[in-house]
């Protein structure tokens, strides 16, 4: 059966799989769902013994149909290898009473990297596919993790260029050394005086733009997104659900077909959708624990079924998350309105008008796959600090924003706690959290006086940055972000 996908603003908006990665927003500005969403029976006898290759693959060809099953066989295996620096690509560690699940084991050190090893190959296969010769212009806005991830995926990938934005100040030290020292002859980092949500707005609003769009064209050139918002990252991203729950059924750790939580530290609401889609292909999760920080919006959302981002916006040590507006709540909310992408498009109009829309009772009924919580900065730091007391094991903030929300709601059954970074990209915060006297002058400083600390192992994409040489510098307001990518591109 071929999958299509269909725009969440309007239905009749078809495309195949390789098409929708290639246009990564639909035309509308609506966001490609799986217009007949596939279901699997999950044999987690077999699935125990599976690497985490093959159960990409076998997400990957349920999804990505119009791929041929050789050309999602190769393509797997030249984004999940060495390049991680753990053989399972995504190990499940016991910590307590309950599990994490590390996905920053790739070559950005964090979860990003599960799908955008991956998305590059997609999307220059996907253009073969396509006959699309113009040079694909990747525009990506970023809270911290998925510039660098997307960065280093497409840099030199042969018909591509990848522009990323992200706010000067809502980034950590080291998320930012690595976005500028990012090497490559296509690939351009921009920082913006603004934050995450304006970032991503401008750049959704530069994929429709009739006259870029033209201009594009005429230059031979198209854009296409590394964010969660194209299906193309979100897709690979079920894979290590899957993964997780037969590592723990190989371990004898839950009963075949037994119900588990995860617990995602949510701000784009891609992570979290895409456990979301591994429930609905077929895998046992009871609860889907959408923990956030200070930036709560989600967390009044799934207890009120009112959206508002008319609040203030904050700056936290968890700042991968510090987003009011979650692009991918548009595929949850089409799903609420039993795919009606009028009322889908009603409801996003009123959010970016108004600032904010609520859902009818019958739709908020329907939300039971999800609890919510938040955690602040010191419950964040506490975390930190409990669970390398109790456990020796370090988490990142992002990482301890779920472990505290799940500590907070305790849901019943087995938890995984997804675990999205290497704490190393916040040394200053872990450190302070771990110790109340250590001090570090700055967060090289820092990211030694924690490998001292906690004898955790340095990744080698902090050893690699701390010398290396500054390629970006460029920063330009939000209402030039436009004519910054014009001018990169060689439009004007
Ligand atoms: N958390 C993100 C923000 C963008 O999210 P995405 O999953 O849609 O790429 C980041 O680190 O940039």
């Amino acid at each position: 059966m071929a999958i299509f996908y269909q725009s969440t603003r309007d239905k009749s908006n078809q495309k195949t799989a390789s098409q929708a990665i290639l246009q990564g927003l639909a035309e509308d500005g609506g966001l490609f769902v799986p217009v007949d969403f596939p279901k699997l029976a999950l044999d987690f006898e077999q699935l125990k013994n599976a690497t985490y290759q093959e159960i990409a693959e076998l997400v990957l060809q349920t999804f990505f149909d119009d791929f041929s099953k050789a050309e999602i066989h190769d393509m797997v295996k030249a984004a999940y290898g060495d390049n991680f620096d753990d053989p399972e690509i995504a190990p499940v560690k016991q910590v307590g009473q309950h599990y994490l699940l590390e996905l920053f084991h790739g070559e950005t050190i964090a979860f990003k990297d599960m799908a955008l090893s991956i998305l590059p190959y997609l999307m220059t296969q996907a253009a073969k596919k396509n006959g699309v010769t113009n040079e694909i212009v990747i525009l990506t806005a970023t809270s911290g993790d998925t510039g660098k991830a997307a960065m280093a995926g497409f840099a030199d990938v042969e018909q591509t260029k990848i522009i990323v934005f992200y706010p000067k100040n809502g980034v950590s030290p080291i998320q930012e050394r690595q976005m500028v020292t990012q090497q490559g002859d296509n690939v351009h980092v921009v920082a913006i005086d603004g934050n995450f949500d304006q970032a991503q707005t401008a750049v959704k609003a530069m994929f429709n733009e009739a006259d870029l769009r033209d201009k594009m064209a005429k230059n031979g050139k198209q854009f296409s997104s590394a964010n969660s918002m194209n299906i193309g990252r979100l897709i690979p991203q079920v894979a290590y659900y899957i993964y997780a729950y037969a590592q723990l059924v190989k371990k004898n750790q839950i009963e075949n077909g037994e119900s588990v939580n995860f617990s995602v530290p949510t701000g784009n609401f891609g992570n979290i959708l895409a456990a979301y889609y591994a429930k609905k292909l077929g895998l046992p999760i009871r609860k889907l624990i959408c923990a956030s920080n200070k930036n709560n919006v989600l967390t009044d959302f799934f207890k009120t079924g009112r959206y508002d981002k008319n609040r203030e916006f904050f700056v936290t040590s968890s700042p991968s998350m510090d987003i009011l507006v979650s692009s991918n709540l548009e595929r949850l909310i089409f799903e609420l309105t039993d795919e009606n992408d009028q009322t889908t498009g009603q409801l996003l109009t009123a959010l970016s008008t108004e600032g904010q829309y609520q859902l009818t009772e019958k739709m908020l009924e329907k939300l039971t796959d999800f609890i919510a919580d938040w955690a602040d900065e010191s419950e964040i730091s506490k975390e930190i600090q409990e669970t390398f007391s109790k456990n020796h094991y370090v988490l990142d903030p992002h990482t301890a924003v779920a472990s505290s929300v799940y500590h907070k709601l305790a849901p019943e059954g087995k938890t995984v706690v997804v675990s999205t970074a290497s704490p190393y990209k916040f040394p200053q915060v872990v450190l302070n959290a771990l110790s109340s006297t250590a001090v570090a002058s700055d967060d090289f400083a820092a990211v030694k006086a924690l490998e001292e600390l906690s004898e955790t192992p340095l990744p080698r994409a902090v050893k690699s940055i701390e010398k290396a040489e500054v390629l970006h510098q460029t920063t330009v307001e939000v209402s030039q972000m436009q004519s910054e990518v014009e001018r990169y591109l060689g439009l004007k």
